[in-house]
């Protein structure tokens, strides 16, 4: 996107552009043009613009932001013009409004004064966009007051003293252990947490290791795995330099990859049961590999104290849960633990999007606020677009409000490259997905708050032609068979999930109290998609009923 600095007399020209470097390219231009949207089109704004014209300029440069911004779940969901006129996902929603802010940043200085004037609107009205989507998304989070964060005061103390720069406090928030609290007001653009490089733990501390003359005869061993086994040992190294990091380590992580057998039964019917038992059996077989032979031919180096199944589970809930990829100055990519950084809770609607990379002029790591976070409210980072399964194993939480990447993949087959001289040519999409129909804005007749991409496959299968806007028989008729079906599908699968279950409190173990949580997310999705199927066939009747009279 970018703004024409040439701008004739008193009008500001802009354009939003989709990279071609961008995966989703051919998608997205696909559905720009759709929408009736150039690929290339431009925006004036006219210096004279009253409040509502100017409004209703931003209104389409984010229609078009939005899918400029879609990663490949909102892509999947967000393909129809009602959903698109309103907020596709909180974070989908800030990347789009931050792309304008940018475009107009960039065009602040030096401009005639009628420019300069019409971009200041443009900039006061997107920022008050961008509040709004927080005030409409945020959680509060409730301080534990009580609770003693010496610990932490420590670390936090140790890297001001070895050059962070933290505008956050860190305390007990209900229901996530440690947060981290903004301790001014901040704005849009200003920077909540800055670390040094020389504070941040990665691949560097490997080279000053005894351990690392050994790993480099281990074939095939990543720089991850490495680090891991590091973590392990140097957790009890009283003269570390990260001491104080690993004193504020819970003993416990507490995520899927901990879950006891009763949790683990109590996920039957999900996919998430599976996911859960592959991903320990992966773990035990790495784990393997590597002991005891490591430990029985360098005991000094590897005691076999230190290197149980047990210590090796916490080390990988501790990078899965605490570490963050960057990129370093010299274009790596490395996955570190961050000290403090780690601190920072994980919200669907982050205040902290844009971070891991690493600010060559000042060797530190910088978290951006995108969204404002007021002075005592717990500052959010996005750990990335995860559903809640992934959150749910790897972090062991699931997320508060409506998380939009909970899907449920679809088995289908889909067949590609079809001859359209003997069928439909097959649908762009090669994997099918649902979410709850809840998330849809629009129920109408040929959408019933379905993707569109599935609906549009399932109707090819039966050779239907491509939705057309005008309903004929042929097509209701098409539709009331896909409806259909997917009921029968959707009630099989409420069925393996079971009744719901309530916890009991005090007495359900975090781990069962979890996957009960996680069940019911998953029964409400379900019930939601058949619910939105059942409307749909009464609607399908109703239309189809006016054609036997
Ligand atoms: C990087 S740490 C964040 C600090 C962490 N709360 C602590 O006390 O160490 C990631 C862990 O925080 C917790 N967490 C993060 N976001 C959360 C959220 N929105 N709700 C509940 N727990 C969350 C999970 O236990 C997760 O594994």
């Amino acid at each position: 996107m970018e703004v024409d600095k040439h701008a004739i007399d008193d009008v500001v020209t802009m354009v939003l552009d989709l990279a071609e470097t961008d995966p989703l390219y051919e998608k997205k231009k696909k559905l720009l043009k759709d929408m009736g949207f150039d690929l290339e089109s431009s925006v004036y704004i006219k210096s004279s613009s009253t409040p509502d014209q100017l409004k209703d300029v931003l209104d389409v440069l984010l229609r078009r932001a939005r899918i400029v911004n879609f990663n490949e779940v909102e892509l999947y969901f967000g393909q129809d013009t009602i959903n698109l006129g309103n907020c596709i996902s909180p974070k989908n929603e800030l990347e789009a409004l931050h792309s304008i802010l940018e475009v107009i940043d960039k065009s602040l200085s030096g401009e005639k004064y009628t420019i300069k004037s019409i971009q200041q609107r443009l900039r006061d009205e997107i920022v008050e966009r961008i509040d709004k989507v927080g005030r409409r998304f945020s959680e509060v989070a409730k301080i534990v007051g009580d609770s003693s964060c010496e610990k932490e005061k420590r670390l936090l103390d140790w890297g001001i003293n070895n050059g962070v720069k933290a505008k956050l406090d860190i305390a007990y928030v209900e229901g996530a252990g440690r947060g981290a609290i903004a301790n001014e007001d901040l704005k849009v653009g200003d920077i909540a947490l800055e670390i040094p490089v020389s504070v941040i733990i990665c691949e560097d501390v490997l080279h000053e290791s005894d351990m690392f003359p050994i790993f480099e005869k281990v074939d095939g061993i990543s720089e991850e795995t490495m680090l891991l086994l590091w973590s392990m040992k140097e957790k009890h190294n009283n003269n570390s330099k990260f001491k104080l990091y690993f004193d504020t380590l819970p003993k416990q992580f507490d995520t899927g990859l901990s879950f006891g057998i009763d949790a683990v039964m109590a996920l039957d019917g999900t996919l998430l049961l599976e996911e859960i038992v592959q991903a320990k059996e992966h773990l035990r077989a790495q784990y393997d590999e590597l002991f005891p032979a490591l430990s029985n031919h360098n005991p000094d180096v590897f005691p076999p104290e230190l290197y149980t199944w047990e210590q090796f589970v916490w080390a990988c809930e501790l990078w899965y849960s605490n570490s963050m990829k960057v990129i370093f100055s010299d274009g790596k990519l490395r996955t570190c633990l961050i000290p403090i950084a780690g601190f920072l809770n994980h919200s669907i609607c982050p205040h902290i999007m844009k971070y891991g990379r690493i600010d060559a002029s000042t060797n530190s790591l910088k978290f951006p606020l995108s969204r404002p976070c007021h002075s005592g409210e717990q500052c959010f980072l996005s750990y990335g677009n995860f559903s809640s399964s992934h959150l749910l194993t790897f972090y062991g939480f699931i997320p508060r409000g409506d998380n939009p990447y909970d899907v449920i993949p679809l088995d289908i087959d889909v067949v590609q490259d079809e001859d359209p001289e003997v069928g439909p040519a097959a649908s762009e999409w090669s994997s099918h997905m649902v979410r709850g129909t809840w998330l849809s804005k629009n129920h109408e007749i040929f959408h019933y708050g379905l993707p569109h991409p599935l609906l549009d496959h399932l109707r090819r299968a039966r050779n239907s032609a491509p939705q057309s806007s005008t309903p004929t028989r042929e097509l209701l008729e098409t539709d009331l068979d896909v409806l259909t079906d997917l009921s029968s599908t959707f009630e099989a699968m409420l069925e393996n999930l079971g009744d719901e279950k309530l916890d009991n409190g005090e007495r359900t173990s975090w781990d069962v109290k979890l996957a009960i949580e996680f069940k019911n997310l998953q029964r409400r999705i379900v019930s939601s998609i058949l619910s939105s199927c059942n409307t749909g066939c009464e609607l399908l009747e109703s239309e189809l009923g006016k054609y036997t009279v």
